[in-house]
């Protein structure tokens, strides 16, 4: 019976379910014209609809603090601590009880290991979330891994069983999912890689919403390369356009889905770096020409940035108004100066908490085009060295134990324009002539 899935839709109000549209007339010269919109829906989708504005709300952004275990063991080597299950939750902890959080922050998205986790004091995470008004998110993927009869490029796990897992999240009281897969400018990126990334982004995401998860789609363009801005808009349209196609033909409701892109932005290696202004017109340029107004957020990722530069070119995208709530969902831009003034000492925690606060208060003046970076600390401007861009895809590839290193590294060299140079090298050694073996050319 898919048409009794089926609901009205308002297309220009918010609280659009299940009501009469006072826009469902409207007028065409002296006549009136009956409008109806449609979508398909699931039993959960005014709560996804309803999920999806509370975390894009004015002023308010996602936390992301979903590193896996072997992402995370890095963020703690980087102040000498060891990679326990103790240390992880002491600083899950200092993030998650950190007072007066909620102002700036909407939604945490949590690994699932910290889902069922609690304070020292026996206080469950999901709890002190709520208590902040703060939507728990939970990581779904099950990491990266090689995409075989690609260039090196890599695909994401995670859909077996991803229904069971998610009703399970639900109970334990996540209301969002995440899902993040790269795609490589310097690897291609292939044809392949950029389909089997938007069609494990929809089947998740149609997964996610119907056990009541409000689906995070990120298809993240990874910075790495020394390509100019305009290449990565032209991959990044590309990706979007094949992504919001399969969303669409896995009947994804578009109002209860949240965006999680990299800015555009030169590749990282490029000899010229872009401004502020520069990567915002550039990004919002392509978002507008991919992403229907249907969708309520754009939350992006800082990809490597600095706390300041992810800062700024959040500010930058929110000088004027756009059709979707445009905020952030950043974990290294956010946790960079709180692990440093951490360093795992427990008489630092609220040092760190307020260091935290700090960078959500800035962000959040960011979503409302309101941040200057005035005053700003140092460190705050320091490109983030936990995890540097390569060392960042080999970690994607991880989670694990990062058994593709090599492979992933073969790729960075492996670009067309070192295939010339790869062509003269074997037309030189053709003239050397090796008796028995090969005939002289
Ligand atoms: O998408 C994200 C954005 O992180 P970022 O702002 O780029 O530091 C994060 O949520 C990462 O996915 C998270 O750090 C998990 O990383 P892995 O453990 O999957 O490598």
């Amino acid at each position: 019976m898919a048409c009794a899935n089926l609901v009205k839709l308002n297309a220009a109000s918010s609280s659009w379910i299940g009501q009469k549209s006072p826009f469902g007339q409207r007028s065409q010269g002296s006549s009136t014209r009956r409008v109806s919109f449609s979508i398909r829906a699931s039993s959960y989708t005014d709560e996804l609809v309803q999920t999806a504005k509370t975390i894009a709300s004015p002023g308010r952004g996602i936390l992301a603090i979903d590193e896996s275990n072997a992402t995370c063991g890095k963020r703690l080597a980087s102040i000498g601590l060891d990679n326990t299950e103790t240390n992880r939750q002491a600083y899950r902890q200092l993030l998650l009880t950190t007072p007066g959080l909620g102002e700036y922050i909407s939604g945490a998205i949590l690994f699932e290991e910290t889902l069922y986790q609690s304070t020292t004091d026996g206080k469950k995470f999901v709890d002190c979330l709520r208590d902040e008004n703060i939507v728990p998110g939970i990581k779904v993927d099950k990491g990266l891994v090689p995409l075989p009869g690609s260039n090196n490029e890599s695909w994401c796990q995670g859909l077996d069983g991803l229904a069971s897992r998610s009703a399970e999240y639900y109970k334990q009281g996540a209301r969002f999912a995440k899902w993040r897969t790269v795609v490589s400018i310097p690897c291609g990126p292939s044809a392949l890689a950029v389909k089997e990334a938007a069609w494990g982004l929809a089947r998740y995401a149609a997964i996610s919403q119907d056990n009541g998860l409000v689906p995070i789609v990120e298809p993240e363009i990874l910075l790495d390369g020394d390509h100019p801005i305009d290449r990565t808009l032209e991959v990044a349209e590309k990706v979007w356009a094949e992504v919001f196609y399969y969303l669409a033909e896995n009947n994804v409701v578009f109002e209860g889905i949240l965006l999680k892109p990299s800015m555009v932005t030169p590749g990282a290696e490029h000899k010229e770096k872009a401004s502020a202004d520069t990567i915002a017109k550039y990004t919002l340029t392509m978002l507008k020409r991919r992403v229907p107004p249907a969708v309520p957020g754009i939350m992006f990722l800082s990809g490597g940035q600095s706390e300041v530069q992810a800062t700024l070119n959040l500010n930058a995208m929110n000088q004027s108004p756009n059709p979707w709530h445009v905020s952030f969902s950043y974990a290294r831009a956010l946790q960079n100066t709180v692990l440093k003034t951490w360093q795992g000492r427990p008489d630092n925690v609220e040092a760190a908490q307020k260091s935290l606060l700090v960078r959500a208060k800035a962000n959040s003046l960011a979503q409302l085009g309101r941040y200057s970076a005035e005053g700003e600390n140092e460190e705050a401007k320091k490109g983030i060295k936990t995890s540097s861009l390569n060392s960042t895809v080999l970690s994607r590839h991880t989670a694990r134990e990062q058994p593709e290193e090599s492979s992933i590294r073969t790729c960075k060299y492996f670009q067309p324009k070192t295939i010339p140079l790869f062509h003269l090298a074997c037309y030189l050694l053709s003239f050397i002539h090796l008796p028995g073996k090969f005939p002289k050319p």
